[in-house]
């Protein structure tokens, strides 16, 4: 029984990091046809496309950032949950050795990573007993990015763009919409919001949380949140945010909404965003043996993607256009690029994330940075038997956390171009403009896209930060990026947020009486 279910468990995290669930398939499928071929929107979509259907294919991560794991598990009374935990463990252990998993589990206090997924708090494991006589097992991959977008209202309260939110459901309506408006593209868009009405601020998030393991198919059974649901994917599809925020017709796959009753002095509306990368799939287990029955999420045909990114890429180039970008770059290059320029890098770039960013504010670098780009990416990397490594995974991660450094790092180190995703603020676009540098914006979550955009792992440094947290030198060939903040002033994220906030002022009027 113990060896099959570690199996079984294996295999469920493994899917689930590689294998978006078939509801997600045509969520994104549809969003695809609603976009026009050779604008920035059709062109990440197909991005993502290929992205989806190469993980599949690799069996490698959808995203790098496999998320915190998180499972829902029923068990028939009778079942010995502490097996169950200790075959979790070590199938988080075991998929975090085959790169299925980046190492993701950082202590809080001294920022030290575990290596293999596991620490004080995770995974998050939670029970419940059913009277059912087989096990179900929920997992979901959520990462940080979105996660960071998650939102919690206190009704009432004044929502910006649209007034005052009461204590009802037009109130609720109001905060639903400011929450898909305030992610921007920052949590990967298009994405998928649970809401939790209701509860204390714990539990309000746990619900909400606990919407996202419903089906994107499904039908709320009551009316009211039904309505709501639809009214929700509807109309934040008119905010323009759009894919990656750089403008469109989706930006929002699906809304649901789930109630709790509350104590009469708190009234919390809580909203957890998830990106695209919907990673979130399930197993039925036999009690008895541990083997899986059934997987869950992925009923009907199979949907599959063409590959078709690059053909995407030259249509918006051809409008543009096309800059190869090698780096050491000059500061002439740089001022000759404009907001929606597709750019190619190819040659070197460094990663670099959280962790390093705050220590080259106040440190020396051990690279020479002068003319070089800089990737915000934690990378999923993979030993080979020569002691080599190698890139499994590495798509760009949220920028606007190194909003406090970019600007003075730049300038300090001579850096001419960041790339990451979800842009960033007013004190970069300042120093860029100053300096001399672009934003580059890279489609998040194609983890997978740009893996194989990379031909070497040419060294590393400030392992001690751990994997995701160390500077890797990447040789890279044709790794494409929209340029969203240019060197004079220009940024496409600041007009997208002015444009989605004037929009979302056309929903201050009640709908829900
Ligand atoms: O940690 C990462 O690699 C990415 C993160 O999920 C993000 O969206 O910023
Ligand atoms: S990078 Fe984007 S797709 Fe990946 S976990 Fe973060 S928000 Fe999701």
């Amino acid at each position: 029984m113990m060896e099959q279910l570690k199996e079984s468990l294996y295999q469920l995290i493994v899917e689930t990091s590689t294998n978006l669930p078939k509801d997600v398939r045509r969520a994104i499928a549809k969003a695809k046809t609603r976009e026009n071929s050779g604008t920035r929107a059709a062109m990440s979509l197909a991005t993502i496309t290929e992205n989806i259907q190469m993980a599949d294919e690799n069996v490698s991560p959808i995203c790098q950032d496999t998320g915190m794991p998180t499972f829902k598990i029923y068990t028939p009374v009778g079942v010995n949950q502490l097996k169950i935990k200790d075959a979790i463990y070590w199938a988080i252990v075991e998929a975090t050795k085959h790169g299925k998993l980046r190492p993701n589990s950082v202590d809080s206090l001294t920022g030290e990573n575990s290596g293999n997924n596991l620490g004080e708090g995770n995974p998050v494991i939670k029970f419940e007993q059913w009277e059912n006589d087989y096990i179900d097992v929920r997992l979901i991959l959520k990462g940080g990015g979105c996660e960071n977008k998650n939102i919690q209202y206190s009704l009432p309260c004044e929502v910006e763009g649209l007034g005052r939110a009461g204590r009802d459901l037009d109130g609720i309506r109001k905060c639903i919409l400011h929450s898909v408006y305030q992610a921007q593209g920052q949590g990967c868009s298009a994405g998928v919001i649970g809401v939790g009405i209701g509860g204390d601020r714990t539990s309000g998030y746990e619900l909400a949380k606990a919407q996202l393991f419903r089906s994107l198919d499904d039908e709320n059974p009551n009316e009211q949140l039904r309505e709501l649901e639809e009214y929700i994917v509807e109309n934040a599809n008119k905010l323009g945010i759009g894919t990656m925020g750089f403008g469109g017709e989706t930006t929002l796959l699906g809304c649901k909404v789930g109630t709790i009753h509350r104590i009469p002095a708190s009234f919390f509306v809580s909203v957890a965003y998830n990106c695209w990368a919907y990673r979130r799939l399930g197993v039925k287990l036999n009690p008895d043996t541990g083997e899986i029955q059934e997987w869950l999420y992925q009923e009907g045909e199979e949907v599959t993607f063409p590959k078709e990114a690059e053909k995407e890429e030259e249509k918006v180039e051809n409008q543009t256009k096309e800059v190869v970008l090698q780096a050491p770059i000059s500061e002439e290059q740089i001022r000759e690029l404009k907001v929606g320029d597709v750019v190619r890098i190819t040659g070197m770039m460094y990663t670099g994330r959280d962790a390093i960013h705050k220590y080259l504010s106040d440190h020396d670098c051990e690279v020479d940075l002068n003319g070089q780009i800089i990737y915000h990416c934690g990378p999923v990397m993979l030993k080979d038997e020569d002691e080599k490594w190698h890139v499994a995974a590495a798509g760009p991660t949220t920028s606007i956390r190194e909003e406090p450094y970019q600007g003075d790092i730049m300038k300090k180190f001579g850096i001419r171009a960041v790339m990451g995703k979800g842009g960033m603020g007013p004190k970069t676009l300042a120093a860029l403009k100053e300096h001399g540098g672009v934003y580059l914006n890279a489609i998040g979550g194609a983890a997978q896209y740009y893996a194989e955009c990379v031909q070497a792992v040419e060294g590393v440094n400030y392992t001690q930060f751990g994997i995701p947290e160390a500077m890797w030198h990447l040789r890279v060939k044709d790794f494409t990026a929209v340029v969203t903040m240019d060197s004079h002033g220009n940024s496409l994220h600041q007009d997208v947020d002015k444009s989605s906030l004037e929009k979302l002022a056309q929903f201050k009027e009640p709908v829900f009486k």
